[in-house]
């Protein structure tokens, strides 16, 4: 509207050139998603999304098996077209045996910024029966958001069972998507 030049609440295309026309600068966002499964195995604890919880099962992995985390790192390289987290630490790789997941977040985090990129947002769901998410959410997101350098404002951890379907319903596994937006301006 004529008049409110500044008032940048971007809702689509067209609005998106006027704020690049504003801004005086050409805008680049990017989303991308990602996905992993880690299978349950006999253990008093585990971790999601760098919080952890106590728990009747472990999860299983090469790594800490931090299901959440591995979402989120591969929403990061999905977004950077810069492909996966195997590709970047790789399964076979003896180094990344036992480790810590925030290692491979803050690597994606770290690309991001080289690139000059922000991570405006990112959202993570996680699908199990158990543990309950809820309680845990907001340490997950304070946890995210400092491997990331972000404000934990910008991270979201969200929880859905699967109605008791399937591996995560049989509580065999556990199954994590997430979706970061980054923005380069
Ligand atoms: N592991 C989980 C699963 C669910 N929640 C919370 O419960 C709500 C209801 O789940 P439904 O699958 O029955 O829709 C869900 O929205 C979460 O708030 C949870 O905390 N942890
Ligand atoms: C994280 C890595 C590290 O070797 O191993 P896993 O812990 O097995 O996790 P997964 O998501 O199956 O594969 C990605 C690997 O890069």
């Amino acid at each position: 509207m004529p008049g409110h030049e500044n008032n940048l609440k971007i809702t689509g295309a067209q609005d998106f050139a006027r704020a690049e026309r504003i801004l005086g600068c050409d805008m680049d966002v990017r989303t991308g998603n990602g996905f992993d499964v880690h299978a349950f195995e006999t253990g008093e604890s585990l971790w999601l999304c760098g919080v952890e919880i106590a728990h009747d099962k472990g999860l299983k992995g090469h790594s800490d098996a931090d299901v959440g985390m591995h979402a989120l790192t591969d929403a990061i390289y999905g977004a950077l077209a810069h492909g996966d987290i195997g590709q970047h630490f790789p399964p076979s790789d003896p180094q990344w045996k036992g480790a810590r997941s925030d290692t491979f977040l803050s690597h994606a985090a770290d690309l991001a910024r080289v690139e000059g990129f922000s991570i405006t947002h990112c959202d993570v769901t996680l699908i199990c029966e158990q543990p309950k998410i809820g309680p845990h959410a907001e340490a997950m997101r304070a946890e995210l958001a400092r491997i990331m350098q972000i404000e934990p404002g910008r991270v979201s951890v969200k929880a859905t069972t699967s109605e008791r379907l399937g591996f995560a319903g049989r509580e065999e596994g556990i199954a994590a998507m997430a979706t970061a937006t980054l923005v380069k301006a």
